[in-house]
């Protein structure tokens, strides 16, 4: 028998608390169950707007009183007029359910007449929301105006959330690999990594067979699930991740590493809201920072340690992409070249590609823009 002064076997499991706190606090929220962020100052329960049912939100706006603030992260606050810089904090008094889910995402909600800076925990809160791939924008009350929590409410320690809520740092792992044939490349290799925040799965998919010793030809796709499986006319994803297969072959290997953030990282129910708001005349910058969203949420620093581990280390990027290149190099890749990678161009996607040149500072300068595909020489 086991004496209680050996240590458990799945003891070091939990060692890491901010791992352990921060995934379950996503959980939560994901359920629509609220947590408690204990900070300097006292616990605070927080729910997401996104997940919290009307029943709820009434339960708990009636306990609060006059304590519960629903809080909107700044690009948020911004479309609704504040002058803020940072995220902020608007008093419920009295606002029902319908109301709050405007004030959150709504199109055409009016700013609120009474609002302030929120604090640190409202910053954490909104974090979570966004690690969790919800809308943004949370409800909280003192943990004190509401009686009791109950004892199976996960309590998140503030100091948690702002070690890195993003980057709860789950080393990364191969946890498998298999030969996968492409129309475009029959020699491939799929390579699958699990890690990182939110421990989601990330693929590395090793074409013919690249030289380490030579700068590698690389493609870092973020998932789009329209595009790359549907081949929606809304963007040039599809596209692109064929052409690159393609590419990557022809120059006798590469590496394409396809990236688990859909939406440039807002997740695949807040992509599908842009794309409504989109329809309202918004482009894909607007309609992300209605959501609450930045203009890019990815990160890259995953994809530089999947390349790192594989023993990529010197690259040659296909991306129109400024950031990405930036990214990898911060994350220690050396990256010695671009070379553009151009999707079709359609009635649909013009749009959307000509924001992404004049908002979002992507090199599409050489992108024909007469429904033909341009081709452009490498730059
Ligand atoms: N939020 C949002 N995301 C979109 C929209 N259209 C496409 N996306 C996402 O945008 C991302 C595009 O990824 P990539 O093609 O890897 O990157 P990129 O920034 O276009 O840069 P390139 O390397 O030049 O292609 C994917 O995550 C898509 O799901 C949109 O209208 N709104
Ligand atoms: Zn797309």
């Amino acid at each position: 028998m086991r004496s209680n002064s050996q240590p458990t076997p799945f003891a070091h499991l939990f060692r890491d608390g901010v791992q352990v706190t921060v995934d379950r606090a996503v959980a939560e929220l994901r359920a629509g169950r609220p947590v408690v962020i204990e900070g300097d100052t006292g616990a605070t329960l927080v729910a997401t707007i996104d997940t919290i049912s009307p029943a709820t939100f009434d339960a708990f706006a009636t306990l609060a009183g006059g304590g519960a603030v629903l809080t909107l992260p700044e690009p948020r606050a911004r479309v609704l007029g504040l002058p803020a810089d940072g995220a902020v904090a608007v008093p419920l008094s009295g606002m029902g359910h319908d109301a709050a889910c405007r004030l959150a995402g709504g199109i055409d909600a009016p700013g609120p007449a009474v609002w302030h800076p929120a604090d640190r925990i409202a910053e954490a809160a909104i974090g979570l929301a966004k690690l969790a791939l919800l809308l943004p924008a949370v409800l909280m009350v003192p943990a004190g105006l509401c009686g009791p929590v109950p004892a199976g409410v996960h309590r998140v320690p503030l100091a948690a959330l702002t070690e890195g809520a993003d980057g709860a740092p789950h080393p990364l792992q191969i946890v498998s690999r298999a030969r996968v044939p492409l129309a475009e490349s029959v020699e491939t290799v799929f390579v699958v990594f699990r890690g990182g925040a939110g421990l989601r799965d990330q693929v590395a998919i090793i074409v013919g067979s690249p030289d380490p010793d030579r700068p590698v030809p690389v493609r870092l796709h973020s998932a789009c699930l329209t595009g790359d499986l549907f081949a929606s006319l809304r963007c040039d994803c599809g596209d692109q991740l064929r052409q690159a297969v393609a590419r990557l072959a022809d120059e006798g290997g590469g590496v394409l590493v396809y990236l688990d953030q859909e939406g440039r990282g807002t997740g695949i129910a807040n992509k599908m809201r842009a794309y409504d708001l989109q329809d309202h005349g918004l482009d894909t910058i607007d309609a992300d920072a209605v959501l609450g969203y930045g203009a890019d949420e990815r990160r890259y620093d995953l994809a530089a340690t999947m390349l790192l581990r594989l023993g990529f280390g010197r690259v040659r990027l296909f991306t129109n992409n400024p950031d990405k290149i930036a990214a990898l190099a911060r994350a220690g890749i050396e990256v010695v070249g671009r070379s553009a990678l151009i999707g079709l161009v359609t009635v649909e996607n013009r749009r959307y590609l000509a924001a992404k040149a004049t908002r979002a500072g992507h090199l599409l300068d050489g992108l024909g823009m007469d429904g033909t595909r341009a081709v452009k020489a490498d730059g």
